[in-house]
């Protein structure tokens, strides 16, 4: 389904609820599997959610994950400790093009039983849960975060526990620390000194507990997004979220501010005001928080600012080549690209296309990246529906906010 977003003004003031953090949701919904003591409140509505819900919950030996990358990495750790179970794991044609070596191989040294079914070091896997004897593993921690997690989230159920080595630069760090200090929530005991993560082993039943997740900070990058593009005095609250977050794109607030955006918090809600519109280029470093790399190369775009985007060498094995598919679409909008395998430059420019039909790519935060832009033009937005990967009622909060979208 293809939407137009007609060029529109927004209300003054709007009020938005985004569910629980996809990720922290799905980290937490695994570790409601390992230990069923755990209540959780304010789950994420996300696609990806709803089939890590769906897989844990299977019977069928036979799982499709569809795009969810986590919740592929974390489910192949998971399987391969549920000791007589063999689970086929699949997912979407993308699924099977991003890699899970590095996690598959540490698996293996630990112990576990995979087999590649197509395409070697990539999905779908053959796993045969069973019993992991080893206790420690080294691998190389600069492809994605989500292999560590994930062997951070079943180390506890391990006889011994377990001994992470983290080799070379640790990227997209802020995703261990959300998996750590959840573990530290629910009372297993782990530490992360230098480069050695160790998660010690836990047989005891937990104390029941009763876990709220907060609102997705990714989610929010758009709400910034359309701030920073709006008139002075503009306001949004976005509720629940917390000034102290487990989530690494609340770095939001910071690089927000070089935007015009205050961010105040108050009873579980945030406000975002728009006080100032300084105009100056843009550089900052993402590796830490990869996912809100296009809406802030978007931003930039719509008002015309220059920006230097680093630490993006994840963005290739995502939901696609997200840039790839930023240069793409900004260069159909009359925009400037110039991209390396971890950076993107955008020239400064005043130009923006009318009416332009905007790719999405099976990759949701290209759709919501690019819907900011109809405060300045009218735009399509193909395949709009690739926003419930993350977050399914995106359109209809827009529309409430005075986006007039058919
Ligand atoms: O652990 C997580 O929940 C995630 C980690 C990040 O992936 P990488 O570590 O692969 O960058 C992020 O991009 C992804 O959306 C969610
Ligand atoms: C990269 C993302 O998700 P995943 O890796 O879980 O598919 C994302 O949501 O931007």
């Amino acid at each position: 389904m293809h939407i137009t977003l007609h060029k529109s003004k927004i209300a003054k003031q709007s009020s938005i609820e985004i569910t629980g953090s996809k990720s922290e949701s799905n980290r937490l919904l695994l570790l409601k599997a390992l230990y069923p003591e755990l209540t959780l409140k304010n789950v994420s509505n996300s696609d990806d959610s709803n089939l890590m819900t769906t897989a844990l919950s299977a019977s069928s030996n036979l799982i499709d994950i569809s795009h969810a990358g986590t919740a592929m990495r974390f489910l192949t750790a998971y399987f391969s400790t549920q000791e007589g179970r063999t689970i086929t794991l699949t997912g979407s044609q993308r699924m099977k093009e991003r890699p899970v070596q590095v996690l598959v191989e540490a698996l293996r040294e630990l112990g576990a039983n995979i087999e590649y079914l197509e395409n070697e070091g990539c999905p779908p896997l053959k796993i045969y849960g069973k019993k992991l004897n080893k206790c420690r593993v080294s691998l190389k921690a600069n492809v994605s975060s989500q292999y560590i997690s994930a062997l951070l989230l079943v180390a506890s159920k391990l006889e011994n526990g377990l001994e992470l080595t983290l080799e070379g630069e640790i990227t997209s760090v802020p995703y261990i620390n959300m998996t750590l200090s959840l573990l530290d929530e629910i009372g297993v005991e782990a530490s992360f000194i230098g480069n050695v993560i160790t998660v010690k082993p836990n047989t005891a039943k937990l104390k029941p507990k009763t876990l709220v997740v907060e609102s997705d900070w990714s989610s929010a990058s758009y709400y910034f997004s359309i701030l920073a593009i709006s008139p002075l005095g503009s306001e949004i609250t976005l509720s629940s979220y917390k000034e102290n977050s487990l989530q690494g794109d609340s770095v939001l607030v910071d690089i927000y501010k070089h935007f015009g955006i205050a961010t105040v918090f108050k009873d579980n809600k945030m406000t975002l005001i728009k006080e100032s519109s300084p105009l100056k280029p843009l550089a900052v470093d993402l590796k830490d928080a990869p996912d809100i790399a296009q809406t802030i190369a978007v931003t930039c775009f719509a008002l015309g600012i220059a920006c230097d985007l680093t630490g993006l060498h994840t963005l290739k094995i995502k939901e696609t080549d997200r840039l790839v598919a930023l240069k793409n679409e900004i260069e159909k909008l009359g925009g400037k690209v110039a991209i390396t395998d971890k950076s993107l430059h955008l020239s400064a420019s005043n130009q923006i296309n009318d009416m332009v039909s905007i790719g999405t790519y099976h990759d949701h935060r290209m759709a919501m990246a690019f819907a900011p832009l109809a405060l300045k033009t009218n735009l399509i937005i193909e395949d709009a529906g690739v926003v419930s990967k993350s977050y399914p009622s995106f359109w209809e909060d827009l529309k409430r906010m005075g986006f007039e979208i058919t």
